[in-house]
């Protein structure tokens, strides 16, 4: 079978699980999605529109939502869009036995320090695994407007069908084989640009967040090439290409979370009650503590929990500029 006629299913009906359900169902394909909100089941069915997470966009009818897990079973692959630290007990109730995995979701498991794609491993042993990781707002790629990402998979033969499968006239992926390059990109990013933002909230001007998304990409690759990541998956779209994204635009929930910072608010203020995730709240902890694992020295990220932990700004900026000066390549 070619990678056209797969049958997808869509785990999670966020703003992303929502956006890459549109995306599959290009060409009035059938995509399963599921949600975990009765409500968005009733809207996306009824109205093709999920109101609750992706409001405004109107959404291929042949998408069709269900609140059960069990109604993916049979599928030919499965997108994982549900926020990282959720992941692993999802999958736990969803029957997967050998359908290929798509993982969409950014950060590292606060509880184990573990990437997804290890999470996923243990939960789901028997799972080929890819990652799709990029520069994409959610809204952008659900209204059709142009989009690359990285697709990441060790198998060379699943990497192609599934992006023969995904590919459309303005979504582009780029195959790699760096399951754990993609991955990473993405989680680090999210740190990173809660930090550009409390740069913007502060007001501490252009100059300083170009610094920041130059020193940051630093802290990625040395803690990537840690890991085992490759250079070159750090430097593409997952990686660099989805920092300067996110740290660029109030539309992204993490830099937001930033300005919020920036401007003195609390974290956990700001983090009450919101039905949306800004997934970096929950990685930079994890993120140090996972850097420190592997002997790598990633300041940004500090200077992040610093402050989500309800630090003063001042004095964590004061702190980060007062560092010791070094050589650029370290
Ligand atoms: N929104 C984007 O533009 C975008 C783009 C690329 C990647 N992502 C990533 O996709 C992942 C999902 O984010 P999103 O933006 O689609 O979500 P969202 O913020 O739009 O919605 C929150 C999601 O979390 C789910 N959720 C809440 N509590 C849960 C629980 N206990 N168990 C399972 N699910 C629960 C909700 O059902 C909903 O699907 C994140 O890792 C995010 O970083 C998002
Ligand atoms: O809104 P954010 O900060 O979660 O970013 C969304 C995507 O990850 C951008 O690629």
């Amino acid at each position: 079978m070619t990678g056209r006629g797969m049958k997808i299913g869509v785990i999670g009906a966020g703003a992303w699980g929502t956006a890459l359900a549109q995306v599959a169902a290009q060409g009035e394909r059938e995509v399963m999605l599921w949600a975990r909100e009765p409500e968005v089941v009733t809207a996306v069915n009824r109205g093709h529109e999920n109101p609750l997470f992706l409001a405004g966009v109107p959404l291929s009818p042949t998408i069709r939502a269900t609140g059960s897990l069990g109604d993916l079973a049979g599928l030919d692959a499965l997108l994982v869009v549900v926020p990282a630290q959720h992941v692993r007990a999802i999958l736990a109730e969803t029957p997967v036995d050998g359908t290929p995995l798509v993982l969409c979701a950014k950060g590292i498991e606060a509880k184990t320090r573990l990437l997804i794609s290890e999470v996923v491993r243990e939960v789901a042993p028997a799972a080929p695994i890819a990652v799709i990781s990029g520069p994409t707002f959610a809204h952008e790629v659900a209204a059709g407007l142009p989009a690359a990402v990285t697709l990441a998979c060790e198998a060379a033969a699943l990497r192609t069908r599934l992006a023969e499968r995904l590919a459309g006239p303005a979504f582009r992926p780029y195959a790699s084989s760096d399951v754990i390059g993609a991955e990473i990109g993405g989680a680090v990013k999210n740190v990173l640009a809660i930090a550009c933002g409390v740069v913007e909230g502060a007001g501490l001007g252009q100059n300083a967040r170009a610094a920041l998304i130059a020193r940051g990409f630093a802290e990625m690759t040395r803690f990537g090439l840690a890991r085992g990541a490759r250079a070159e998956t750090l430097a593409g779209l997952s990686g660099l290409g989805d920092l300067v994204l996110t740290c660029s635009s109030v539309s992204s929930r993490n830099f937001s979370l930033g300005v919020g910072l920036g401007r003195g608010k609390a974290a956990a203020d700001l983090l009450a009650d919101r039905k949306t995730v800004a997934e970096g709240a929950f990685t930079a902890p994890v993120l140090r503590e996972a850097a420190a694992d592997v002997g790598v020295d990633m300041p940004v990220a500090e200077a992040v929990c610093a402050l989500l932990g309800g630090a003063a700004v001042r004095g964590v900026i004061d702190d980060l500029l007062a560092r010791p000066l070094r050589d650029e390549a370290h």
